[in-house]
């Protein structure tokens, strides 16, 4: 992936089984909202929280995240990085960037339901100090933003979503949390309706 120093990125990690418009609905506000010039779709090889069952094979996801990118805009890239890495581990694959590409500004995105557990993610507290990270809410999981256990113990480096542009360039830890409107989509309610009517008929 081409980035170059000074650039704004954000690192967009996503299971894509399959890609849908509430992913695109998360690149679009966040690449908005930041003032980003690149989001990078980190194609997850299998989120270690998530079961096995179900999950789409890696080239698959990719090709779904792919479609839905290209409908976002050119400042979008697929990557299937981790699976190169070795690593499934979201802490591993942002040290493993941060290296890779000095001076570029990374900004981790994730939406709403994942800060709820985000205190179970393997070193999530060096996530919080490796790099800014934005919230996007999502239905379903618009529990009071402050009370998720990562959520109270950073929550003196929350910076208002009124000034989530200067987020990109402000040192870690400091996140936001951002309402736009909300996009109901999930892979999991599209995948039940594939298998529905694959039963029906
Ligand atoms: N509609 C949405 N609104 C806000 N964030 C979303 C939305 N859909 C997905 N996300 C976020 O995108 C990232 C990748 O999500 P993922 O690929 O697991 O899709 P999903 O729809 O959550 O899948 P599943 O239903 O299988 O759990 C996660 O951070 C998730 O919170
Ligand atoms: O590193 C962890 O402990 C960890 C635990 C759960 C999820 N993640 C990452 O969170 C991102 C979103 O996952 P998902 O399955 O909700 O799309 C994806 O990049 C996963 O690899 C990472």
């Amino acid at each position: 992936m081409h980035l170059t120093p000074g650039m704004k990125v954000g690192l967009f990690g996503g299971s894509f089984n399959p890609a849908h418009d509430g992913h695109a609905h998360v690149a679009e506000t966040a690449m908005r909202r930041l003032g980003l010039d690149r989001v990078v779709w980190l194609v997850s090889p299998q989120n270690p929280l998530k079961s096995t069952h179900e999950m789409a094979p890696l080239d698959e996801r990719l090709r779904s995240a792919r479609d839905m990118a290209r409908m976002v805009g050119p400042r979008m890239i697929v990557s299937d990085v981790e699976t190169r890495m070795g690593t499934q581990w979201t802490v591993d694959t942002l040290r493993t960037l941060v290296a890779r590409h000095p001076g570029v500004k990374f900004v981790w995105l994730m939406g709403s339901d994942n800060l709820a557990g985000f205190h179970r993610w393997r070193g999530w507290t060096d996530i919080m100090r490796l790099m800014p990270m934005a919230v996007i809410a999502r239905p379903g999981s618009l529990m009071d933003s402050r009370s998720a256990p990562a959520a109270v113990r950073f929550s003196k480096a929350r910076v208002p979503a009124e000034q989530a542009g200067l987020l990109p360039s402000l040192q870690a830890p400091a996140w936001t949390y951002i309402v736009a409107p909300l996009n109901p989509r999930s892979s999991s309610a599209i995948r039940t309706a594939r298998n529905r009517s694959t039963e029906d008929g």
